[in-house]
C-alpha cells in the first residue's frame, strides 16, 4: 500500500496504524491487538453482562470516564483556544448515546464546559439517570443541532456518542442531517468506539473523519480505517478469562490508567 506523504517521513512507520509517535515496541502491541468483527463485538457485551454479572452502568461508567480520560489526554483544557473550554456532546439513542452522557459528566468533572444534543432518548431508567446525572452537574441541554459556523465558533471538540457497534443500514433521521454538518465542521471530532455511521466493519470512505478514536474492549474492524492522530484502547475492564477466549491480545494498560494509545 501507498504510504501518504505525511507519514512517510517519520523514520519508523507502522504498516498498522501508520503512526509517528510510536516505539517499535508499542506498535508491535498495537498490531497484535484483535480487531472485532460486529457480531463477535456484540457476543462480547452480551457475554459481559450474561456470564461475568456485570451490569450496563458498570461497563458505561467505566466506558465513559475512558473517553473524557482519552479527550483530556488529546485536548488539555489549558491547550484549548476558545473559552470557556466548551465541547458539544451528541449522543445517539443505544449504549453509545449512555457513553457519551457518562463522558460529558466526567469531562464537566475535569474542567470542561459541555453541552449536550440528546435527540432521541429512550424510555430507560438507566438513560434518565444518567441525564439526570449531567442536568445536576449544570451540562446544559441544546434544543438542536447548532449551525456549522457557531459549533466553530464556540467549541473545541466534538464528542461523537451517536452510533456503536450496533449500528446497520442507512442512517435515520434526525441523525443524517446531524452527520452531514459534523462533516462540514473544523472542530476536532472524538467517536467513542466507532465513528458513527460507518460501518461497523468496513468504515465508509465519505463519512467523518474524527481526529480521535476511542475503541472500547478492542478495536472494531472498522478501526484500520482510521486516519486521525489520535487512536486508544478504553474500557479497562476485560477479564483474562473472555481476553484468551476471543483471542484479543489486549495490550497491557500503563499502571493505572484506563486508557493507552495505540497509535
Ligand atoms: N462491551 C462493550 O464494549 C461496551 C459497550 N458499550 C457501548 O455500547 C455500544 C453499543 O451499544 P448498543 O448496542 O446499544 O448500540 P448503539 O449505541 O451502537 O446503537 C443502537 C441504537 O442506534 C439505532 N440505530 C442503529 N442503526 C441505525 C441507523 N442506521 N439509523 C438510525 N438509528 C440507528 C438503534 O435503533 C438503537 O437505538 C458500544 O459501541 C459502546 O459504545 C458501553 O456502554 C459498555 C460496554
Ligand atoms: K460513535
Amino acid at each position: 500500500a501507498t504510504v501518504p506523504a505525511r507519514r512517510a517521513a517519520h523514520t519508523h512507520v507502522c504498516e498498522h496504524t501508520y503512526t509517528p509517535r510510536l516505539t517499535r515496541q508499542a506498535c508491535s502491541m498495537a498490531q497484535s491487538v484483535r480487531y472485532l468483527g460486529q457480531e463477535e463485538a456484540q457476543r462480547i457485551d452480551e457475554e459481559l453482562s450474561s456470564e461475568y454479572s456485570f451490569s450496563v452502568d458498570q461497563l458505561m461508567e467505566l466506558a465513559g470516564l475512558s473517553c473524557a480520560t482519552a479527550v483530556t489526554k488529546a485536548y488539555p483544557v489549558q491547550s484549548l483556544l476558545k473559552l470557556p473550554p466548551r465541547v458539544l456532546v451528541i449522543c445517539g439513542p443505544g449504549n453509545n448515546g449512555g457513553d457519551g452522557l457518562v463522558c460529558a459528566r466526567h469531562l464537566k468533572l475535569f474542567g470542561y464546559e459541555p453541552a449536550v444534543l440528546y435527540p432521541k432518548r429512550p424510555n430507560k431508567q438507566l438513560f434518565q439517570n444518567l441525564t439526570t446525572q449531567c442536568e445536576k452537574m449544570e451540562i446544559s441541554f441544546l434544543s438542536e443541532m447548532p449551525e456549522t459556523d457557531e459549533v466553530d465558533e464556540v467549541y473545541n471538540v466534538v464528542i461523537d456518542a451517536i452510533f456503536g457497534f450496533s449500528f446497520k443500514g442507512a442512517v435515520r433521521e434526525p441523525f443524517a442531517t446531524i452527520l452531514s454538518s459534523l462533516k462540514k465542521i473544523s472542530v476536532p471530532i472524538a467517536s467513542i468506539d466507532i465513528p458513527s455511521g460507518w460501518g461497523v466493519e468496513n468504515g465508509a470512505s465519505d463519512g467523518i473523519q474524527p481526529d480521535l478514536l476511542v475503541s472500547l474492549t478492542a478495536p472494531k474492524k472498522s478501526a484500520s480505517h482510521f486516519q486521525g492522530r489520535y487512536h486508544y484502547l478504553g474500557g479497562r475492564f476485560v477479564l483474562p478469562a473472555l481476553d484468551r477466549k476471543y483471542g484479543l491480545n489486549l495490550p497491557q494498560y500503563p499502571g493505572t490508567e484506563c486508557v493507552l494509545r495505540l497509535n
